[in-house]
């Protein structure tokens, strides 16, 4: 099989010769022209996967695919994919290649299944209508930016992978053996210890493919998994993907534009211009394609480098339409390698449903029970959490800060008559800080997080619900350990009354108010990403503390404004808190630094407020019913958000 400049001699060993001299040695070019395999880096897999995919292989089949994305209000739709249709055949690495804007992003999440919204046409599989929950089961998609666990190491990526994705009847040691045997194929053993985020992009990339490899997919997606990686780092990942093929899986990357020593790795190439197909075939037969169609790849010219040429209309808007036309936008297959692809009703009988009676099995949606699920999510959280400088290390260190500042700004304000209204003021301070610190927290960080959970949930490591009730659970011990710490110290520092009930309801208060502003993020950060956020969370707090009853107090506020004060969590928290310390029949307050103390009676302060000292149980009521709505409406936000991106 003759590509210009490139000779594939073997479908495993692919070698290349210089067409201008044929058997002089091989040139170093990646780029067009003649060109010589990269040398594998030293970390490139060495042999391929003992874990051969044990169900049958998958032929994939799409006919008359469109997407059409609406450009928001009142500009319209915009269709991307304009009725391509295509044949994934197994055992093949498949290139999807175009230019920029062409659609090959759009082409893979709908092949994935990952894009639903405006999708059309149909998918098959081995003949039959694809069926969403079988086909998850059998496939995974690696999106282009490796969304890993940056705080935990190669290893214990892969070993709570290996947790949420294997069944739990498996053993630790059985377990180990496949990520072991995963991490030494794909050349990460050694960095079994080092963590995610320190790995190299091309590290970061065959993680990301090790992780998915754990459950064995049947067809693997890839979007753009040279992008971003030198010469060597992109052969080792093409390499890696091409045995994996070979295995018996289907995988399908979408590549820019490849040198011609890339190019030569994969056995099948779609090239899409425009949301169209020009070319679906083997990528030998590209040449000859090109030059039957009429448009012949120039000698020493790359065919990866001239077809993506021609398919940003470089030589005439008229060429796109001719190759079009030809590839029958894909329904074309006279340029596949091999010569009796089976029909739809072929591949049914080979394929029987008994097959699917097999693949269906009797679990879930996902690997592994909810319990488990929720269980190894909870481990890694802890896990997460211990080495997360901002969400734990900063966290406290904020508290600690913090604590020491207020306590120092209104020492002894507590007991003294004189400064009840200073007391006041400290009391709303605190509520300021429990509200904003753990909500903008939230609002940065969870973003983030949003993107791995969006890759792991798609690829069926969990339920929502399950990693819901882990990072509820995950962060109770840290919110506790924080605001207690920082209450001890303010509480004492600024001698507020030393009472253990007293405490006791002051650090309730604290607690359930950091529970909601932290819910109140969760809910912003499910629905924003972190600019929209972090101008919304402290803008949408400003009413609530407006109707907080510090300033004006609740019985001035407008009777049509009273509403408000109902919705206002810091109401709750403020009157909580004034119980806690002026309510409970509290004595009268010292008198020491002034002759005269306006409020020595902690009732006169009470009364001016407009502050019931025994509503502490309603606050708390209140305060709950608050975390939960706030709770079950960033569970519902999230759950929307994650099908809405698709
Ligand atoms: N949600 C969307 N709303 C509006 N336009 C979109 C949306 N998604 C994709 N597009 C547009 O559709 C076209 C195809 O996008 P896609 O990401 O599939 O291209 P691509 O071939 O993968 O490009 P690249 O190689 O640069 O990543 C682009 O012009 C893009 O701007």
């Amino acid at each position: 099989m003759m590509l210009a400049g490139v000779q594939v001699l073997d479908k495993d060993a692919v070698q290349y010769r210089s067409q201008d001299a044929p058997d002089a040695p091989a040139s170093q070019d990646g780029g067009s022209g003649s060109a010589t395999p990269p040398a594998p880096p030293s970390s490139t897999p060495a042999q391929s996967l003992a874990r051969v995919p044990s169900r049958g292989p998958v032929d994939m089949n799409f006919t008359n695919v469109t997407c059409t994305v609406k450009l928001g209000i009142n500009k319209g739709y915009k269709q991307i994919l304009h009725g391509v249709n295509g044949r994934l055949r197994p055992r093949q690495l498949v290139a999807i290649m175009g230019p920029s804007g062409a659609g090959k992003s759009t082409l893979l999440d709908v092949l994935s299944g990952y894009r639903i919204t405006g999708v059309g046409g149909a998918v098959y599989i081995n003949g039959r209508g694809r069926n969403m929950k079988r086909f998850k089961k059998m496939s995974c998609y690696i999106q282009q930016d490796d969304r890993l666990q940056g705080l935990l190491t190669v290893g214990e990526n892969m070993a709570l992978a290996a947790d949420l994705k294997l069944p739990t009847s498996q053993d630790v040691y059985e377990k180990g053996e496949i990520t072991e045997e995963i991490l030494t194929n794909l050349g990460l053993y050694e960095h079994m210890n080092t963590r995610a985020s320190q790995l190299s992009g091309g590290q970061r990339k065959r993680l990301s493919i090790a992780l998915e490899l754990i459950n064995n997919p049947l067809i693997m997606f890839l979007d753009e998994p040279t992008t971003g990686l030198d010469s060597s780092s992109c052969a080792s990942v093409v390499q890696l993907c091409r045995r994996l093929a070979h295995q018996g899986r289907t995988i399908v990357c979408t590549v820019h534009q490849p040198s011609a020593s890339l190019f030569a790795l994969f056995d099948h190439v779609y090239i899409l211009a425009a949301g169209q197909c020009l070319y679906q075939g083997s990528t030998a037969n590209l040449v000859p394609y090109l030059e039957l169609a009429g448009v012949p790849c120039p000698i020493y010219h790359n065919p990866a480098d001239y077809v993506i040429e021609l398919a940003c209309g470089e030589y005439g808007e008229d060429k796109i339409q001719v190759l079009t036309n030809k590839a029958e936008n894909g329904k074309a297959l006279d340029w596949f390698d091999d010569t009796d692809i089976p029909n739809m009703e072929a591949l049914r009988k080979e394929y029987p449903l008994s097959f699917l009676k097999e693949q269906d099995g009797d679990h879930g949606e996902e690997e592994t029970p909810q319990s488990n699920q929720t269980k190894v999510l909870i481990k890694r959280g802890f896990l997460k959490a211990k080495r997360d400088a901002t969400m734990t290390h900063l966290r406290l260190m904020v508290n600690v800060v913090v604590g020491i500042m207020l306590g120092s700004l209104f020492i002894n304000a507590g007991n003294e008559g004189s400064r009840v209204l200073e007391n006041y003021n400290l009391l709303f301070a605190i509520l300021m800080h429990h509200m904003m610190s753990p909500m903008m927290l939230t609002i940065l960080t969870f973003p983030s997080e949003m993107s791995i959970l969006s890759k792991e949930h798609f690829n069926r490591w969990y339920s929502l619900g399950s990693y819901y009730i882990s990072i509820t659970l995950v962060d109770l011990p840290i919110s506790f350990v924080s605001c207690a710490v920082f209450s001890v110290i303010v509480y004492t520092m600024s001698s507020q009354p030393l009472d253990v009930i007293r405490f006791s309801q002051f650090f309730a208060i604290s607690i359930y108010t950091v529970l909601v502003a932290q819910s109140f993020g969760l809910m912003i950060g499910a629905a924003f990403n972190v600019v929209n956020g972090t101008f919304l969370g402290p803008t949408l707090s400003v009413p609530m503390m407006m109707f907080a009853g510090f300033g004006v107090t609740l019985r001035d506020l407008p009777p049509y404004l009273y509403w408000g004060s109902y919705i206002s969590y810091l109401r709750y928290g403020l009157e909580g808190y004034i119980g806690a310390i002026y309510g409970r029949n509290r004595p009268t307050l010292d008198c020491n630094e002034e002759k005269y103390c306006h409020y020595r009676y902690p009732a006169k302060f009470l009364a001016e407020v407009a502050m019931s000292p025994d509503m502490f149980w309603f606050d708390i009521m209140a305060l709950t019913i608050t975390v939960v709505i706030l709770r079950v409406a960033a569970f519902l936000l999230l759950k929307w958000k994650l099908n809405a991106v698709r």
